[in-house]
C-alpha cells in the first residue's frame, strides 16, 4: 500500500516549500513514537524511513505521551495517522487525547509534536488521514503504543478534504514520488486553510428566563423592545440587527446577555460578497453535424455513467467549446458538477463569458483571486452551490461532491504540468479522478500531444474528430517565407518584405494583425564580435537578454540584472553588440514601419499588472488596436473575427532547443497561432518566417497537416525510445560544488542500475550527464533518467533504492515523473 520515501526536492521554484528536515538523519527506527504506518511494502518493513521522529526521552514519556495512554479508558482510545508537509510517503501515528475525540476526523489538520528535543521537538501541522482504535495499531508488528506522542490541537472545524480527495492525493504522491502531506498541502488553497473570507460572528437568542422576564413586565422599555426583537426573529440574530429593530444601542443587547435573558451563539459565516457580472444575451446555435456526432458519443457515456477519456481533436475554430457546453448542460441537468480546465492564459473574459452566458452558477478559479475569494469558491463548490468550475491546473482538485464530467481544453499545453512539488500533470490526475468517479473526461485540442494521440490509437482514449471549421470556413492559407534571402531581414529587420507588405495590405483593408514572436526583451543576446562569446549570467549557464527600457541585461532564469560592460569580460575588446530581436525591438520596428497603426505589445513584461491582459484583449476586440504583437500569450484560444493576418516572425526559436519535444512544440505553436485568423467570412492569411522552411514541424504546420506530423514524429519517438512509447522519470541533482554533484549523480545512477539488475526490473538508466542548463542560480546541475515501458517499474525501483540514497552534504535532488521540462 503506502511505500516509504524520503524524497528530496529542491529545484528553484520549490526550494522553499519542500526543504528537507534540517535535523541530521538518525538510524532507521520502525517503531519510533509517531511511527510510520506499517505499509505492507517489503521496503517499508525492513527499512525505517530516514526521517522518523526520534524516540522520546524518559522525561518526555513521564511528562505526557505515556500518561495519555494510561489514563484513557482502553475501549475509548483512538489513534490518528497524520501526514506532514515533508517528502515522506508515510503517515505518523499519534494518540488522540480524550478532549479532541469528537473533533478529530480524516481530512482535518492538526498540530503535532515532531522530532527530537524537549517536549517532543517542534510543533508541525499535518493532515489526519485515518482515525482508528488503538488496538488496531497495537496489533501492528513492532508498534509501541505506550510511546505514542499526543496530538496537540485540531485546527479545522470541518474536514478540508473528503475521503476521495485523500485517496487521490495519496495516488499522486505515489505516482509522482513525493510526500502525501506535500500533496495535501498543495491541493488545499492557503485561503481555505486559513478560513479566509469567513469570520466567527456572535449571534443572540432568547433564554427561558428572558422570555419569562418579558412576560412578567420586569424589563426596562429599551430592554423590552430588544428582547421582543430577539424573540420575533425566530433564529439567532446579530446585535446590530436587534439594535436597528428595537431602535436602541448594542449595549442593551449585551446587558440582556449579562442578566441571563439572552445567550450567545457563535457561527462561522461568509463575509465576502461578490458582484453579479452582467451577462450578455446569446443566441442558440445549431450544432454542426460533426459537433452533434461528437456530442452524441459523449452523451451516451454520460447517460451510461461510465468512465471514458475522449480525445476531441478539433481543428482551430471547429467549435470545441460548444461541444463542451452541451455536454456540461446534460451533467447539470443531473444535478452534477463539471470541471473545465483551461490554460491560465486562456482565463480571459471571453472564455469566462462563454460559460457565464450558458450557466447560472460558474466559479472561475484563476491566479489573481484573493485568498478570501478562492476560499469562498471552494466552500460554494463543496456545498454544491456551483454548477461549473472553470480554472487552471489546480482546479482539478475542486471539491465537487457530485462530479459529473471533467474537460481539459487545449490539453497540449505544458502548463497543465506543475513545475514544483507535487509535479503532477492535471491530465493524469483528471484521468484518475474520473475513473474513480465513473464519469467521462474530455481532452480537447487542435494539436493533441503525442501521448494523447497515441493513447487514442491504442484505444485507451476514444477519438472524436472535428475536421472542419464551423460555418464551412476554410483554414487559412499559410505562406512559409524563407528569410535567409530576404533583403530586409539581412539588413537586421525582424519583418521581411513579404510579411511587411501583407501587414500593410491587411491594415489598409480594415483588418487586424497578430504578430507572434516567442522571445521577450529587446535583444536576446549581447555578443562580442571579437571573440564570439555572449554575455552570460554570472549565476546561470544562460545568456543575458538586453532590456532596453530598463537599460539592463537580464537573466530570464533568475533575478540577476546588470549593466552592460564597455568591454567584453572574456577578451576585453570593445566590440559588444546587441543581437537578435525580442518583442520590445519588434514593437519599435513595427512602430517605425507602420507609424499610423495602433500597436499593443503583450508579453510577461508588459502585462505585469493583473487585468492588463484582459484590458488589451478587450481593446483588440473592439478594433481599437490594429496590430497586436507578443509572445505565446497571444497565440492561444483567441476568437476574433476581424483578424485577417497572422505573422509568425521567427518560427525557429524553439526548434534547436535540446529537447526531444522541440519539434512538437514548434508544430503546436505555429498551428495554434495560425488558427487565430480566418475565423469569419473576411478570411485570413498566415505568413511564417523561418530560416529552416524545410523542417518537418514547420512544413507540416504550414500545411495544416497534424496527421502527417504525428505520423512522422511518432516514428522518431519510437526510434529514440522516447515517450509515448516509454515513460521517463528525470532526476536532477544540484549543488554549489560541481564535482560533488557529479559524484552524487553517479552514485545514485549506479545504485539504481544495480538494483534494476538484481531485481530484474526492465528499467534503463540514461546518463548521468550535465543538464542542458548546466548551472542555475549558482548551482551546478546534473541529471539522469529512468526509462521504462511501465511507470510502475520505475516507481518500484525508485522506492526500493531511495532509502539507501546518500543524504546530507550540499547536493539536493528533484524527482520529476513524466517530465516536460528538459532544461
Ligand atoms: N454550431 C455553431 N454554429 C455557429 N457558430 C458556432 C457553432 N459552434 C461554434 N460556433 C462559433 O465558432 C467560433 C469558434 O468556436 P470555438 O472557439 O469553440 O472553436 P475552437 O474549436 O475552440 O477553436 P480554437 O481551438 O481555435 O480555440 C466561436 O465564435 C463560436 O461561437
Ligand atoms: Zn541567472
Amino acid at each position: 500500500m503506502v511505500a516509504r520515501t524520503a524524497t528530496l526536492s529542491t529545484d528553484a521554484a520549490d526550494a522553499k516549500m519542500d526543504r528537507m528536515e534540517p535535523s541530521p538523519p538518525h538510524p532507521p527506527e520502525a517503531d519510533a513514537p509517531g511511527s510510520p504506518l506499517e505499509t505492507g511494502s517489503s521496503a517499508g518493513k525492513e527499512q525505517g524511513a530516514l526521517f522518523d521522529p526520534p524516540e522520546p526521552t524518559a522525561e518526555e514519556i513521564a511528562a505526557g505521551a505515556a500518561m495519555a495512554w494510561e489514563i484513557a479508558a482502553a475501549e475509548d482510545r483512538v489513534v490518528a495517522d497524520v501526514v506532514l508537509n515533508k517528502p515522506l510517503m508515510d503517515a505518523y501515528t499519534y494518540l488522540v487525547p480524550e478532549n479532541l475525540r469528537d473533533e478529530i476526523a480524516p481530512g482535518r489538520r492538526v498540530r503535532v509534536p515532531f522530532g527530537r528535543g524537549p517536549r517532543g521537538g517542534r510543533s508541525e501541522t499535518g493532515f489526519v488521514v485515518a482515525v482508528r482504535p488503538v488496538e488496531e495499531y497495537a496489533n501492528e508488528r513492532g508498534s509501541k503504543p505506550e510511546r505514542l506522542k499526543t496530538i496537540d490541537r485540531v485546527l479545522d472545524e470541518a474536514p478540508l478534504v473528503d475521503a476521495k480527495m485523500l485517496e487521490l492525493s495519496r495516488w499522486i504522491a505515489e505516482y509522482y514520488l513525493c510526500g502525501w502531506g506535500q500533496v495535501l498541502s498543495s491541493v488545499v488553497p492557503a485561503g481555505v486553510k486559513r478560513n479566509a473570507g469567513t469570520r466567527e460572528l456572535v449571534f443572540y437568542r432568547p433564554t427561558e428566563t428572558g422570555r419569562a422576564a418579558l412576560d412578567a413586565g420586569s424589563l426596562t422599555k429599551k430592554q423590552r423592545a430588544a428582547m421582543a426583537a430577539i424573540i420575533d426573529a425566530g433564529e439567532p440574530v446579530r446585535a446590530d440587527y436587534v439594535a436597528s429593530k428595537a431602535d436602541c444601542g448594542v449595549g442593551v443587547v449585551t446587558s440582556l446577555k449579562h442578566k441571563g435573558f439572552a445567550e450567545q451563539v457563535r457561527k462561522r459565516t461568509d463575509v465576502t460578497e461578490f458582484d453579479d457580472v452582467a451577462i450578455e444575451p446569446w443566441e442558440e446555435l445549431v450544432a454542426t453535424d460533426e459537433q452533434q456526432a461528437a456530442l452524441d458519443t459523449i452523451l451516451a457515456a454520460l447517460r451510461g455513467q461510465e468512465y471514458a477519456t475522449f480525445l476531441l481533436h478539433g481543428v482551430t475554430g471547429s467549435g470545441k467549446t460548444e461541444v463542451y457546453i452541451r455536454a456540461i448542460k446534460e451533467v447539470v441537468e443531473y444535478g452534477r458538477q463539471a470541471i473545465v480546465l483551461v490554460p491560465e492564459i486562456a482565463l480571459t473574459p471571453q472564455t469566462i463569458r462563454r460559460f457565464r452566458q450558458r450557466f447560472e452558477r460558474v466559479a472561475v478559479l484563476h491566479s489573481h483571486l484573493s485568498d478570501a475569494e478562492r476560499s469562498k469558491h471552494w466552500r460554494d463548490i463543496a456545498a454544491g452551490r456551483v454548477e461549473v468550475v472553470v480554472g487552471a491546473r489546480s482546479a482539478i482538485f475542486a471539491p465537487c461532491q457530485h462530479l459529473g464530467l471533467v474537460i481539459i481544453d487545449e490539453e497540449h499545453e505544458s502548463t497543465f504540468k506543475q513545475d514544483s512539488v507535487p509535479r503532477y500533470h492535471a491530465r493524469e490526475v483528471a484521468e484518475k479522478r474520473c475513473r474513480e468517479a465513473g464519469v467521462p473526461l474530455i481532452l480537447g485540442s487542435a494539436t493533441p500531444t503525442l501521448e494523447s494521440w497515441h493513447a487514442a490509437q491504442e484505444g485507451r482514449y476514444r477519438l472524436l474528430s472535428l475536421l472542419r471549421r464551423v460555418g464551412k470556413l476554410p483554414l487559412p492559407p499559410v505562406v512559409t517565407v524563407d528569410v535567409r534571402n530576404d533583403p530586409q531581414v539581412r539588413k537586421g529587420r525582424a519583418i521581411g518584405r513579404q510579411l511587411s507588405n501583407a501587414v500593410k495590405a491587411a491594415i489598409e483593408d480594415g483588418g487586424q494583425v497578430i504578430l507572434f514572436l516567442n522571445l521577450r526583451g529587446f535583444s536576446p543576446a549581447v555578443w562580442c564580435r571579437a571573440c564570439g562569446a555572449s554575455l552570460m549570467c554570472p549565476d546561470c549557464d544562460v545568456s543575458l537578454t538586453w532590456h532596453r527600457d530598463k537599460g539592463r541585461a537580464v537573466c530570464h532564469s533568475c533575478a540577476h540584472e546588470q549593466t552592460v560592460p564597455r568591454a567584453c569580460p572574456g577578451c576585453g575588446a570593445h566590440e559588444l553588440k546587441y543581437v537578435g530581436v525580442g518583442t520590445q525591438k519588434l514593437e519599435e520596428e513595427v512602430k517605425q514601419v507602420f507609424p499610423d497603426a495602433t500597436i499593443a505589445r503583450m508579453d510577461s513584461d508588459s502585462m505585469r499588472k493583473p487585468g492588463s491582459h484582459d484590458e488589451v484583449l478587450t481593446r483588440f476586440r473592439h478594433s481599437e488596436i490594429d496590430i497586436l504583437l507578443g509572445t505565446q500569450m497571444i497565440a492561444k484560444g483567441l476568437d476574433f473575427p476581424n483578424v485577417t493576418l497572422v505573422g509568425v516572425v521567427d518560427a525557429d526559436t524553439q526548434l534547436h532547443q535540446p529537447d526531444p519535444r522541440a519539434g512538437e512544440r514548434t508544430f503546436q505553436l505555429i498551428a495554434q497561432v495560425a488558427g487565430r485568423t480566418g475565423r469569419s467570412s473576411r478570411g485570413g492569411r498566415v505568413y511564417v518566417q523561418s530560416s529552416n522552411p524545410a523542417e518537418p514541424a514547420i512544413r507540416r504546420a504550414a500545411g495544416h497537416d497534424y496527421l502527417g506530423f504525428v505520423a512522422d514524429e511518432l516514428r522518431d519517438r519510437w526510434d529514440m525510445s522516447y515517450p509515448p512509447y516509454r515513460r521517463l522519470c528525470r532526476v536532477i541533482l544540484r549543488g554549489p560544488d560541481e564535482a560533488a554533484v557529479k559524484r552524487r549523480a553517479n552514485e545514485m545512477a549506479n545504485a539504481l542500475s544495480a538494483a534494476a539488475k538484481s531485481r530484474n526490473l526492465p528499467v534503463q538508466i540514461l546518463g548521468p550527464a550535465p543538464c542542458a542548463v548546466a548551472r542555475l542560480q549558482k548551482n551546478w546541475r546534473f541529471h539522469f533518467q529512468l526509462s521504462a515501458e511501465n511507470p510502475a517499474d520505475v516507481r518500484s525501483l525508485w522506492r526500493t533504492v531511495e532509502p539507501e540514497f546518500p543524504t546530507g552534504g550540499d547536493v539536493d535532488f528533484v524527482v520529476d515523473m513524466d517530465p516536460l521540462n528538459m532544461r
